[in-house]
């Protein structure tokens, strides 16, 4: 048995030890699942009164991996009790957190069921503790890769096939690999070598997902910030600035502002989060790159001349991020997607009247829902006869990635997987005649 330490970290009697770490667990797996927060969201809260961020730090991963391998820890779940614990049942909850602890972090099981226990204090106990003890006595594994949640994979199965879901359980099975965007593309090489990573397009370094990126050189220097392959590609399509003047918005955190920035544009970047546009200011500064920042609401906010390029990185489901953000896919229907399509639709429409005759916009989302990508530019195309799609320069993707129609770049699940893959995006560039 684990020893009930005379004192836990938080200072309360006879809790045994790592429990405030599972009670953080508990509250975040809640947070995400009932009430539909983002996991990165619920961590200030959740781990409130636990000092150590060692612990803060496991409470984060256990959740995480419970929620990479819900369906199949629910599967287990019910094959071991009669009637089928409700789906927000603390009990269940509990259960997946001690289940993922034994199965996936290989937690001690007299551990998993100490910490498990006093969890559900004054509740179902003896129930949780049979549960448990019968799983736990069992030769279980865990199918690999794990299923992912079951609207999602008919979603994603009826939208791209049965390979790309095959190959979105493979993603979520792993870790993706660190992506660095560099401000100098110039120095790739240089980069790349100093880092010990790949380079999969000029500006881009590629390194091993456990990379710790507080102890890689250039941070404090601003020579890189974190940005996944996908998400860097929306600013790649529009080339060079030379000067000229670009609208990006939904800016914040600034990432692509920086590549526009670095590219030579005149970057105004507008966002309606305070909070966002602090980090984004914050990045501006780090990476020593200036840009126009404005605090605005885009569906009042307009700019005072026509501009000759835009950037619209709009809001979306997030449903492409999964592999870094698991929670996503359980926190994320059609009903918030349906809700997000029609902010998306507002906002192309107003930004697409914000540009000169022959300037450029990219509309781009980050997700893997075809109504709130390819959808959105059929329906902007068919309304407007001024504007019409404009090819990719040559050179611009990665090798193993083409447009999928002119102008048009879906990643998905399976590409570039032998590299470490990349995120679900969606972009098009289109051009006012
Ligand atoms: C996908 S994120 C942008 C990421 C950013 N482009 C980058 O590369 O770092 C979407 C952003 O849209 C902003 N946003 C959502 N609705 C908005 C609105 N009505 N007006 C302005 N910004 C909005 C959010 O605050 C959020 O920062």
């Amino acid at each position: 048995m684990t020893r009930p330490s005379q004192k836990g970290p938080t200072g309360h009697k006879d809790e045994p030890a790592g429990f405030p770490a599972r009670r953080a667990a508990l509250r975040l797996l809640d947070a995400v699942l009932r009430r539909g927060m983002p996991l990165e969201q619920a961590l200030a809260t959740a781990t409130r009164d636990i000092a150590l961020p060692a612990d803060r730090a496991l409470a984060h991963n256990i959740t995480a991996v419970t929620l990479r391998h819900l369906p199949d820890l629910d599967a287990l779940i019910d094959s071991a009790t009669r009637q089928a614990l409700p789906d927000d049942a603390k009990a269940r909850m509990v259960l997946r957190l001690a289940l993922a602890q034994a199965l996936l972090l290989q937690t001690p099981h007299h551990a998993v069921v100490a910490t498990a226990l006093p969890l559900v204090d004054g509740g179902p106990r003896k129930l949780v503790h049979g549960v448990l003890s019968a799983l736990l006595k069992r030769d279980l594994h865990l199918p690999a890769p794990p299923a992912l949640p079951a609207p999602v994979e008919a979603r994603w199965g009826a939208a791209w096939g049965e390979t790309m879901v095959a190959a979105a359980r493979e993603a979520m099975a792993v870790r993706p690999p660190l992506d660095l965007s560099l401000r100098d593309a110039a120095a790739t090489a240089e980069w790349a070598e100093r880092l010990g990573g790949i380079s999969l397009l000029p500006g881009h370094v590629r390194l091993p997902a456990e990379t710790e990126v507080a102890s890689l050189p250039g941070l404090g220097e601003g020579a890189w910030w974190v940005q996944d392959l996908a998400a860097s590609l929306p600013a790649r399509l529009l080339g060079a600035g030379e000067g000229r003047v670009m609208l990006d918005l939904c800016a914040a955190p600034g990432g692509k502002a920086m590549q526009l920035v670095a590219a030579g544009w005149h970057v105004i970047a507008v966002d309606q989060s305070r909070r966002r546009v602090e980090r984004l200011r914050a990045n501006l500064q780090r990476t020593a790159l200036s840009a126009e920042v404005v605090e605005a609401d885009l569906l009042t906010w307009e700019p005072s001349a026509p501009v000759d390029g835009i950037l619209l990185d709009a809001p979306c489901s997030a449903t492409g991020i999964f592999r870094r953000h698991p929670d996503v896919l359980h926190r994320v229907g059609p009903k918030q997607i349906a809700e997000m399509t029609e902010i998306q639709a507002t906002l192309l429409d107003r930004a697409a009247g914000w540009l000169k005759p022959g300037g450029r916009i990219v509309y781009a989302t980050c997700s893997l829902e075809p109504s709130e990508g390819e959808a959105q530019v059929d329906a902007l195309l068919a309304k407007r006869s001024d504007m019409r799609p404009r090819a990719i320069a040559a050179g611009v993707l990665p090798a193993g990635l083409a447009e999928t129609a002119p102008g048009r770049v879906r990643t998905l699940p399976g590409q570039l997987a032998e590299t470490g893959g990349l995120d679900g995006f969606f972009m098009a560039l289109m051009e006012r005649s």
